[in-house]
Parts: C-alpha cells; sequence; structure tokens
C-alpha cells in the first residue's frame, strides 16, 4: 500500500458559522497509534468524527487506504473505519452478544446470515475485552465501563484496518483503562491504524506513537510524545504550569500539573548538615519536588543514605579527619551554585558553616534544638523550628529572591544587588525562636 492508512488534509469544520477545525492534517500509518491530546472542546471528537465520515468537513479531504471516506457508500466505509464512540448510552436493548455482532453486517448482505466466521469474530472479540462473562445480558445491565469495553468488542468485531476511538478509557477502572489500551496497542501492532483521542497525558505518552496537541481546532505539535508533551507546549495549550518528566518505570512522558506554590522545576536546595534531621530535611524537600545536593557529611551518617536514596548529589567526608580541601571546595560551589541553601544547625564545625554563610545564597536554618547554634540570627533569611515547615519557609525564600533578583530563574543577576543579610533594626524585627548566641561563625 502507498501513504498512510489514514490521511486527513487540510480539514476545516465549521457549526453555524463557528470554526471548530482550522486546516487540520493528521495521518496515521498502518501499524501506528496516533493519540490526539488538547484541551475539553479543542476539536478533538469533531476530528475523530469528520475522519469516520459522520461529518463532511467544510473544506479539505479524509481518505482511508486510499479513498474518499466522504464518497464511498457507508457499508463499504464501515469495512474500512470502526468506531468506539464517547458517548457509550445505546437506544436499544440488546444483549451484548448482539451488539458485538452489529460489528460484523459491514461484511455481510442485510439479509444474509451469520457464517462461522462472524460467530468466531464475535466470540473472539468478546473474549480479547474480557465481556464474555456478559455476553447475554442485556446492554442496559451493565456498567458505564463494561459498555465502554463492549463497544471495543464491536469495532474489533469490525476488522477494519482503520480503528477510532473517542475517550477510550474515559469510564474505565485503572486497570481496564491499562488492559483496553495494551488490547489498542496490539491491534496496531498486527498492522490496524489507529487514531484515539486521549484526555490521560501520560496514558498517550505511553501507548501512542505519535501525539497531535489540538488548541481551539488547530493542530499546535505534532510528532512522538516526547516531542510534544513538553512543558512549554502543556503549559500554553492547557494553560497550566506543569512538569514533564520521564517514568520511573515505562521512561514514557509523565505530566504533572503543578500548582502555583509548587516550586518550579530544577530549583536546587544545598543541605548543610547530618542526622536524623538532616535526613528529615532532605525528605521532605524531595517530595516537595525540590533537586537536593548535601555536603560536606561524614561518611556513615544516616543522612548519607537517605541523600544516596534520593539521588542528591553528596560530599561526604571521613568522619573524624573532617572534609579536605577539596571536598570543602566542592561542597562550596554546590552551595554557592544553589538556589537556597538550608543549614540544618547541628552542624557544629565553623569552617563548614562558613560554606553556606559566605555563599551569598537564601539561608534557611532548621533548629535542632542544639545548646548552642552556630550561627548568628543574623545570617539567615529563616529560622524553621521543625522539618513541618522547612518546604514553606525554603519556597518563600526561593520566592524572595525571584523577586529581588528579577530574572526569573531564582539566581542572583550581576546588576541587581541581593544582599538579604539583614540590617540591625531588621534583625530586631525577626527574632528567632529561642536563644541564638551570636558570632559563632563570625
Ligand atoms: N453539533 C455541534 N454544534 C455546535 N457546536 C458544536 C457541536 N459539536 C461540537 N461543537 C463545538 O465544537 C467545539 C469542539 O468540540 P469537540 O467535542 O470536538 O471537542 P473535544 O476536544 O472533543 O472536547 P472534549 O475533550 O470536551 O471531549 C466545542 O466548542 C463544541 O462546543
Amino acid at each position: 500500500m502507498s501513504g498512510p492508512m489514514i490521511t486527513v488534509d487540510d480539514v476545516s469544520v465549521s457549526f453555524d458559522d463557528v470554526s471548530v477545525l482550522d486546516n487540520v492534517s493528521v495521518a496515521a500509518e498502518s501499524g501506528e497509534f496516533v493519540g490526539l491530546v488538547g484541551p475539553n472542546g479543542s476539536g478533538k471528537t469533531t476530528l475523530l468524527r469528520t475522519i469516520s465520515g459522520a461529518l463532511t468537513p467544510d473544506c479539505g479531504r479524509v481518505c482511508v487506504d486510499g479513498e474518499d471516506i466522504h464518497t464511498l457508500p457507508s457499508r463499504v466505509g464501515s469495512q474500512r473505519v470502526a468506531v468506539v464512540p464517547q458517548d457509550t448510552s445505546i437506544s436499544f436493548s440488546f444483549d451484548v452478544r448482539r451488539i458485538v455482532g452489529m460489528g460484523r453486517t459491514a461484511h455481510r448482505g442485510r439479509f444474509e446470515s451469520m457464517t462461522v466466521e462472524d460467530r468466531t469474530a464475535i466470540e473472539n472479540a468478546l473474549e480479547r475485552t474480557d465481556t464474555t462473562q456478559f455476553a447475554d445480558r442485556s446492554i442496559d445491565a451493565i456498567s458505564g465501563g463494561e459498555r465502554q469495553r463492549v463497544l471495543l468488542a464491536r469495532a474489533i468485531a469490525q476488522a477494519t484496518p482503520a480503528l477510532l476511538l473517542d475517550e477510550p478509557t474515559a469510564s474505565l477502572d485503572v486497570n481496564h483503562g491499562i488492559e483496553t489500551l495494551q488490547l489498542v496497542r496490539s491491534l496496531v501492532d498486527d498492522g490496524t491504524a489507529a487514531i484515539a483521542a486521549i484526555h490521560d497525558l501520560d496514558l498517550a505518552a505511553r501507548y501512542c506513537d505519535s501525539l497531535v496537541m489540538l488548541s481551539d481546532g488547530d493542530v499546535v505539535a505534532t510528532g512522538p510524545p516526547e516531542s510534544v508533551l513538553t512543558e512549554s507546549t502543556v503549559s500554553s495549550t492547557f494553560d497550566v504550569r506543569a512538569a514533564v518528566t520521564p517514568d520511573p518505570v515505562t521512561g514514557a512522558e509523565t505530566v504533572r500539573a503543578l500548582e502555583e506554590s509548587d516550586p518550579p522545576r530544577g530549583v536546587r536546595i544545598h543541605v548543610l548538615g547530618a542526622g536524623n534531621i538532616a535526613a528529615r530535611t532532605l525528605v521532605e524537600l524531595d517530595r516537595a519536588g525540590f533537586d537536593l545536593s548535601i555536603g560536606p557529611i561524614p561518611n556513615g551518617d544516616i543522612a548519607v543514605s537517605t541523600a544516596h536514596s534520593l539521588g542528591a548529589d553528596t560530599v561526604t567526608s571521613t568522619p573524624l579527619s573532617g572534609p579536605t580541601d577539596e571536598q570543602l571546595s566542592t561542597a562550596r560551589e554546590q552551595a554557592r551554585t544553589a538556589d537556597v541553601s538550608v543549614l540544618v544547625d547541628e552542624t557544629a564545625d565553623p569552617d563548614v558553616g562558613r560554606l553556606v554563610l559566605d555563599a551569598a545564597t537564601p539561608l534557611v536554618v532548621v533548629e535542632s534544638g542544639s545548646a548552642e547554634p552556630p550561627i548568628s540570627d543574623r545570617d539567615a533569611d529563616a529560622w524553621v523550628a521543625s522539618t513541618d515547615a522547612v518546604v514553606d519557609s525554603v519556597s518563600d525564600a526561593f520566592a524572595d529572591e525571584k523577586r529581588v533578583d528579577g530574572t526569573g530563574d531564582g539566581r542572583p543577576s550581576d546588576d541587581v544587588t541581593t544582599d538579604r543579610r539583614f540590617t540591625d533594626d531588621e534583625t530586631a524585627d525577626r527574632s528567632p525562636p529561642g536563644n541564638h548566641p551570636s558570632n559563632h561563625y563570625r
């Protein structure tokens, strides 16, 4: 066969003079699974209905297997394209097996009876969609999710080279959602060309070969999932701040919508300290989505294993002899280039403490309750009494820095003064909890 199984060329559709699709072009080869993604109302269903032949475009052309779907007799069209609709309500109460059998009518004359081949195709489709157990029940007497699988079974029984699915997992539980997409994937691997509207971006990335992102009836991105699902396309199309990261298990893109209070990606916090409180601090900051570095920290300390398990960049030192000059210099660089430093005030070594004090980075101190905290209250942007509050304080310190900095990347700019050390008057207003003798590091 030459050319893709499904080609949509410059298709425009409007309802009552309101444009809904604007010069949209899409293609799906045999053996290709194309996902349509985009916000509500962006035109996914309209595009699928146009490809199936149910809607005639104002201009442009849809070809399936080389022929214009809108000029084919409907029975011939049904031999080429099967549709799994979003709306699963069915207006007659046939039993499930009969509904699935409707997929076979495209292949026989109106008054011909079913062949063995028809019956085998029906049983096979019931089995593949895990619907055999209620094949004799009325379509009215099964759940919405089960109905969705029955309609997929009908499409499978139709045995067409092109398959269109509108939100095939919308009412399915997580298990059946994944099974359904695996099933579509296996049909595609056997040579079907499939185009599916999929709201769940993670599932779309995981199962589709390529994605088409629609926004207000325009194609705004098309290509492999990793090139379509970027933070910038997702943010602009869905109007939400988003983080896109590879799934650690499947490697596919995962998309997380961020709240305003979530840290932007790539914000790194350098932690200086050791022991349980440093370990808990690392865990809280990791949960909040910050990148982490820590050190220097003595080998064998509990926070070292925590840091390693979280993938934090870690500078370790020999327990009794303390950090070498090289280790100090590496950690100094980490603190200098971090967005915020967090000092767990168990850190008693003044040389080590200077790392974060000299780094000109916003500084949050987590109190450990030690008798003699190592730094002066003048040196920190915030003191927190427990690790519960560390994420909020770090986020505030980062946001303040961004405001002062004005560059938006949270790092000091060359022409803006970012001296955060308080004047004596300010210090008086910001007295930390507890008694903090000063000058330990001065
Ligand atoms: N029959 C119709 N008459 C008028 N406008 C319509 C009709 N069908 C759809 N629309 C409008 O066309 C636009 C696109 O709708 P469509 O259903 O294609 O979007 P969608 O991307 O599938 O949305 P969703 O994700 O919510 O299913 C919407 O603004 C919708 O209101």
